[in-house]
């Protein structure tokens, strides 16, 4: 399912829901990329710098799950995709996310018809996440239409 699998990393690249990552100190002191950092400085390795990086990405700012499909359709892995964080203390959870996510989307939408809720329009839907240490959804209204 190449396309159901681009849609859910673009979902994780796009509406990513924990922008800041957790904080990070160096133990050591450390010299990256022309930098000095010392000894126990604070470091917040942002994952929205790499998840919406402008040299990275055709189209950063959008939903666009072709980021993830190759010309014949088939599925791409891309490096700068780490909404799980990367090295040692990244996610220990990421299979099991990734399993749940999986399982809890493709069940949703063989079982239902998702629509706008009657009386709204297009222009009703913000997809701009809240803003905090995890970035939730904005409350929305759908129906979801059972399908026969
Ligand atoms: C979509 C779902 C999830 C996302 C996007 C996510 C993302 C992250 C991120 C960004 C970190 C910080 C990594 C770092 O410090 O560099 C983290 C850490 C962690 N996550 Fe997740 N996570 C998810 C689900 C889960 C689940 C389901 C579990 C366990 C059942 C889990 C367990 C952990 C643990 C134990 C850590 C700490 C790892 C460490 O510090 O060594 N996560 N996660």
């Amino acid at each position: 399912m190449p396309y159901t699998d681009a849609v859910m990393h673009e979902i994780q690249r796009f509406a990513n829901i924990v922008p800041t990552n957790i904080p990070h100190a160096t133990t050591m002191d450390v010299t990256f990329k022309g930098y000095f950092i010392p000894k126990e400085t604070y470091v917040l390795p942002l994952l929205c710098s790499v998840l919406q990086d402008e040299t990275q990405w055709e189209k950063p700012h959008q939903f666009y799950p072709e980021h993830f499909l190759d010309s014949d359709g088939k599925f791409v892995k891309r490096d700068a995709f780490m909404p799980f964080s990367a090295g040692r203390r990244m996610c220990a959870g990421e299979t099991l996310a990734k399993m749940e996510l999986f399982l809890f989307f493709t069940s949703l939408l063989q079982k239902f018809t998702f629509q706008r809720a009657p009386g709204t329009s297009k222009e009703d839907l913000d997809f701009t996440p809240l803003v905090g240490f995890t970035t939730p959804p904005a409350p929305y209204k759908c129906c979801a239409l059972p399908r026969s």
